[in-house]
């Protein structure tokens, strides 16, 4: 690959491959080394350790594992290799789900094959169905780039609502078009049980703040940030901007008011918090999730990456532990 084709941004302002992924050839190297899907450098080999590092933590409480996003079965074949029940994957490309359904035939343990976007797909999942879920999708548009693992792991944000109320998950209540969906719990937390863990990656993301933004990836991944001290325990982090995060996560491109199902007038949207902070900071959302900051960790590895990849270049990964209470 040419260092011109290095340097090139993953994605061009406004480019949406939302409408022409799930049809697109899934285009997997000789050596199956590559996955690139519209141009794309979706799945990379040497990603491995880490990608066994994720699967690790997702099969780590045994049961039921869910994974979203197939890819090259990297992290899959690592789940399957683990003490776990039953192994349910969801994938949208065609080309990836024909392998992964026939990978699926070779597996030890039982392999629930769902096929579509998961922002589809997940709604239609039961509470409490998962001990583990790993999260390593791709962002699919130039706004979604840094945010799209935010929507999986985010409350849900539903018209009419204010940041108040889901903050709280006051209402408690499903709405029709996602029944599966409650106001004041995000997917990850409402799919997985008591002591279930969450992990999740964004490298095309982390790894563009890594090179612009970002020298230290545990500062990436955290920001300093003291969640308000006069918060009850049990009470989910408050929603600012009518789903924002209190300290000014969620203002980014797509997961904006409009997006959220802002309510003219909600009080809360009155005052912006000072100081905001960057849009990609992972910590805010999982706590605004329900999550509690006692039950986040992270560990980080060393892994170099080689020099023609074109979306990471640091050398050091991170793997997210988030435990639900
Ligand atoms: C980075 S790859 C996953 C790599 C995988 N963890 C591995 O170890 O090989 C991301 C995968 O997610 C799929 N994907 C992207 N957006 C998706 C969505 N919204 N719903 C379901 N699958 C999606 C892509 O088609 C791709 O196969």
């Amino acid at each position: 690959m040419s260092s011109g084709a290095a340097a090139a941004p993953i994605f061009a302002e406004g480019e949406d491959c939302r409408a022409a992924w799930r049809e697109a050839t899934a285009g997997y190297d000789e050596p199956d080394a590559h996955l690139e899907i519209l141009g794309k450098p979706v799945m990379e080999r040497w990603e491995t350790p880490y990608m066994h590092s994720l699967a690790t933590v997702a099969a780590s409480k045994g049961g039921r594992v869910l994974e979203v996003g197939f890819g090259m079965a990297i992290a899959a074949s690592k789940v399957q290799e683990q003490d776990i029940e039953e192994h349910w994957i969801i994938e949208c490309n065609e080309g990836v789900f024909r392998r992964l359904q026939h990978w699926a035939k070779a597996q030890p343990h039982k392999v629930v094959p769902l096929k579509g976007l998961w922002e589809d797909v997940v709604p239609t999942l039961p509470d409490g169905h998962f001990s583990g879920i790993l999260y390593d999708t791709y962002p699919l548009s130039e706004d979604t780039w840094h945010t799209h693992q935010f929507n999986f792991i985010q409350v849900t944000a539903r018209a009419g609502l204010c940041g108040e109320e889901l903050g709280r998950g006051l209402s408690g209540r499903s709405s029709p078009e996602f029944p599966n969906s409650f106001p004041g719990q995000g997917h990850a937390f409402r799919l997985l049980r008591p002591g279930g863990v969450l992990t999740y990656c964004n490298l095309t993301s982390w790894g563009e703040l890594l090179k612009s933004s970002y020298s230290d990836i545990e500062k990436m991944f955290e920001v300093s940030c003291s969640p308000p001290q006069s918060r009850a325990r049990d009470e989910p982090e408050p929603l600012h901007d009518c789903g924002t995060h209190p300290w000014g996560w969620g203002r980014a491109k797509g997961v904006g008011a409009s997006q959220t199902g802002a309510r003219p007038g909600c009080p809360l949207t009155a005052a912006p918090p000072s100081p905001p902070l960057p849009q990609e900071t992972q910590l805010g959302p999982l706590l605004q999730a329900g999550f509690r900051r006692e039950n986040i960790s992270t560990s980080v590895m060393e892994l170099q990456p080689p020099p023609e990849c074109r979306y990471y270049s640091h050398p050091r990964m991170i793997t997210p532990t988030v435990l639900k209470h």
